[in-house]
């Protein structure tokens, strides 16, 4: 059924920014993980595939009710390398253990993209952890060798439109695939910790070649040594997402405001919010210097 937000009264913007900013230092701080790339990409990783469970069709899964805490959903194949999303993010919890797990698994990300020189993500509390026999069965979350209709159709099971769809993968601007993951592996070059519009730029620009990689996998390698998915490069083989694409390589500011909108969707998917709860905006920690 549909899961009511319930805002805990006696916490205020300042109680949430103390946790972002507790996570914002421990990237900072923890700078040299994953070869200096840092945890802000699977922190943004963790924040999104804890909401990626939601299935409008019967209302169940999303970020709500905090099971990605349960070894059934941190062991789905599709979660391989988040546990050390959920290592970081334990000392945050027993320092701010008042939050609920959906509540810290979304604030993560939306501090992971803000530290990550990203849009401004405007974020609503009240998450409320869920006893385990809740937890989603593994397989919600979607395969990287699908083609634009697959993307498409996975995608409208939240109800995403093509914007929603081709902005919210533009987080692939952040990180790396990793071999012993997800059976993807890439990119040799400088994996980025800043967001940006690169992921569209290189998608278009890049000389890709389709080739199989040391899984036996298919992956597009470019030169320079980046990589794209086949559900990545499927947003250059129809016409509709291709044009998005094209957008939001000439235009960063369009990329970070649909960004923004759809990674709200994403993170608040099948959650109410009360009409009168105004969303928080974080300051970074530059901000607060
Ligand atoms: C068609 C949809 C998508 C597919 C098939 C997909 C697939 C993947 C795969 C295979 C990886 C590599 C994991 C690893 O080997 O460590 C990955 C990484 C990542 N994904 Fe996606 N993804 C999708 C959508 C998204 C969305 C919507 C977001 C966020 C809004 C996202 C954010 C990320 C980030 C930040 C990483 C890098 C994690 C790291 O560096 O460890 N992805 N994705
Ligand atoms: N800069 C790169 O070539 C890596 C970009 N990239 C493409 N698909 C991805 C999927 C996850 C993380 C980074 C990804």
């Amino acid at each position: 059924g549909l899961n009511v937000a319930i805002p805990n009264k006696s916490k205020s913007i300042k109680d949430y920014q103390n946790v972002y900013n507790d996570i914002a230092e421990k990237i900072r701080e923890e700078d040299e993980f994953d070869n200096y790339i840092g945890y802000g990409p699977i922190l943004v990783r963790i924040a999104w595939h804890s909401s990626g469970t939601f299935d409008k069709n019967n209302m169940t899964g999303g970020s709500f009710g905090g099971t990605m805490r349960f070894k059934k959903e941190i062991n789905d194949p599709s979660n391989a390398g988040l546990k050390q999303a959920d290592e970081f993010l334990a000392p945050i919890y027993k320092k701010h253990s008042w939050i609920s797990h959906g509540d810290l698994y979304t604030l993560a990300g939306v501090t992971a993209v803000q530290e990550a020189q990203g849009p401004k993500i405007p974020w609503r509390p009240g998450r409320v952890d869920q006893p385990e026999n809740t937890t989603p069965e593994n397989g919600r979350l979607p395969d990287a060798t699908g083609d634009s209709s697959y993307v498409r159709n996975y995608f409208g099971r939240f109800g995403f439109n093509d914007t929603e769809i081709v902005a919210l993968i533009g987080a692939h601007c952040l990180g790396k695939t990793h071999l012993e993951n997800s059976g993807f592996e890439g990119p040799w070059g400088a994996a980025s910790n800043v967001f940006s519009n690169e992921f569209f730029v290189n998608l278009l620009n890049e000389n890709w070649k389709l080739q199989k990689n040391a899984a036996g996998n298919e992956q597009y390698d470019s030169p320079k040594g980046y990589m794209m998915l086949p559900a990545d490069f499927a947003l250059r083989q129809d016409n509709k997402f291709l044009k998005l694409v094209k957008a939001y390589a000439n235009d960063q500011d369009l990329f970070f405001n649909d960004f923004a909108k759809a990674y709200v969707k994403l993170l608040e998917s099948g959650i109410h919010f009360p009409a009168d709860q105004k969303p928080f905006i974080f300051k970074t920690l530059d901000e607060q210097e």
